[in-house]
């Protein structure tokens, strides 16, 4: 009995090893296959194409906060308006640049070069204004160093703003009535108010400049040994006894009248440049500068030739002041401009009238005026005269011919022509619209 379990025991155990070595034989090939199959599931799997996904943009996690929404749709329109304005704000500075860049000179007129001893340097008071820029003008084409002094009080830098930055050309903002310092070899000083209603404005100033003024350059002239040209008047004639006006006739003036500041002031002007001549040996020309129109004039001058173009370009009443019996005798600019450097070169010292002998009434010249404006529906009107209004004037120029060999060249038709082009162009210029102060004029009563 015992025996047997022994037995029984040792079969089982048999039993037992056999079946676990043919589960590990069979463990070992279900492996095999496992592998085998997994590799040929991948090898059967397509390769897997890398993608960048960076290049995606993320969304943005957006928080809807709808009590928000309504400020913010507030905020938003706000900076549409901010932005709107900005825009407006850049073509507005866009159109300014371009008309600022439009005004820079491209390229100078031809200056003729001048070696170092033919070339002078000239100093030109009131070289801003109507006159002295046409001068400025021929004196830099003959290629001299130009020095312009104004005050800008009737001179505008738009009449230099051509020679701006010119190598040549210098343009000082200076007050005459103050000392000026200066190397110059010639000055032709030209700086004060012209026209009647700028230069009774302000009687006080125009005496200072003519007389102050006139003393600080011809000082100037002294130190620094140069020749000087004093721009006269036909005014020192006044209202003249004498006609045609000779330069040995001594003058008609009231000396407390509401013209005596520019009369008075030119005359005191001359006598100190003679003075200075005789006892400080400065070397001084006198022109005495008769009516002169052109280019340039100010709409606002108040001068008869810029206050009559101007009305019959705009079809207004031509006013004449007075009965337009008084005569006036006009010349152009660049006949004027060459006049002067006629007389700076010549070694002739005495006063010379520099004008146009061709004489008209007003009454003529306001008609002539308006047939020159094509289809000019002005009519002409006579009114009050303006106190002291000169009645006859006209230059005698024999010794302008005689020592100068200068007449004048341009008809007064073919001026007014250029003239009146000028005054058409500055029309066309908006601004002047608002600020048509060009007939201010002081007027007495007709009585
Ligand atoms: O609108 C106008 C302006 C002027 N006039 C008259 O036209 C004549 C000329 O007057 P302007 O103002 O042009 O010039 P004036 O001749 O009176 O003075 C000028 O003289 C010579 C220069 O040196 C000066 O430029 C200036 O003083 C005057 O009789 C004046 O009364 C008009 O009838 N209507």
């Amino acid at each position: 009995m015992i025996r047997q379990p022994l037995k029984f025991r040792k079969t089982i155990f048999v039993i037992c090893v056999l079946f676990l070595i043919i589960l590990l034989f069979l463990i070992s090939r279900k492996d095999t296959d496992i592998i085998n199959s997994s590799k040929k599931i991948s090898e059967d799997i397509p390769a897997v194409v890398y993608r960048d996904f960076s290049s995606i943009p993320k969304r943005e996690h957006v928080y809807v906060d709808k009590r928000k929404m309504a400020s913010n749709s507030a905020i938003d329109d706000n900076i549409k308006q901010e932005l709107q304005e900005t825009r407006a704000q850049i073509e507005q500075l866009k159109k300014k640049i371009a008309f600022l860049e439009g005004r820079i000179p491209q390229k100078y007129p031809d200056v003729k070069y001048l070696g170092y001893k033919e070339r002078k340097r000239i100093l030109v008071t009131g070289g801003a204004g109507f006159v002295g820029s046409h001068l400025v003008d021929v004196l830099m084409m003959q290629g001299h160093e130009v020095i312009v002094v104004d005050n800008f009080f009737t001179g505008r830098k738009r009449n230099v703003e051509h020679w701006f930055g010119h190598r040549n050309f210098e343009l000082i903002h200076h007050d005459i009535v103050n000392p000026l310092y200066v190397e110059a070899d010639e000055i032709y000083h030209l700086a004060s108010p012209a026209s009647p209603p700028h230069y009774m404005q302000n009687p006080v100033k125009t005496i200072k400049t003519n007389t102050l003024g006139t003393i600080n350059m011809l000082g100037l002239a002294r130190r620094v040994g140069a020749k000087i040209l004093i721009a006269s008047t036909s005014e020192v004639y006044g209202d003249p006894m004498v006609h045609p006006q000779p330069e040995t006739y001594w003058g008609h003036v009231n000396p407390i009248g509401p013209r005596a500041c520019y009369d008075e002031g030119k005359r005191v002007a001359e006598t100190l440049a003679y003075s200075y001549a005789k006892q400080e040996n400065v070397s001084v020309r006198v022109a005495r500068i008769f009516n002169t129109y052109g280019p340039r004039m100010h709409v606002s001058d108040g001068r008869v030739v810029s206050n009559f173009i101007m009305q019959a370009l705009q079809n207004l009443t031509i006013t004449v002041y007075g009965n337009g019996k008084q005569t006036r005798s006009f010349c152009y600019v660049s006949d004027l401009v060459d006049g002067l450097l006629s007389l700076m070169a010549s070694s002739y010292t005495l006063p010379v009238n520099i004008g146009n002998p061709v004489e008209h009434t007003i009454e003529e010249f306001a008609m002539i005026i308006k047939n020159l404006v094509p289809g000019c529906r002005s009519t002409v009107s006579t009114g009050a005269a303006v106190e002291d209004d000169p009645q006859r004037r006209r230059p005698d120029i024999a010794i302008a011919e005689a020592q100068l060999n200068w007449s004048p060249k341009v008809s007064l038709q073919d001026g007014l022509q250029r003239t009146i082009d000028y005054f058409k162009e500055e029309l066309s210029r908006t601004t002047f619209y608002n600020n048509q102060t060009y007939m201010d004029v002081n007027v007495k009563s007709p009585q």
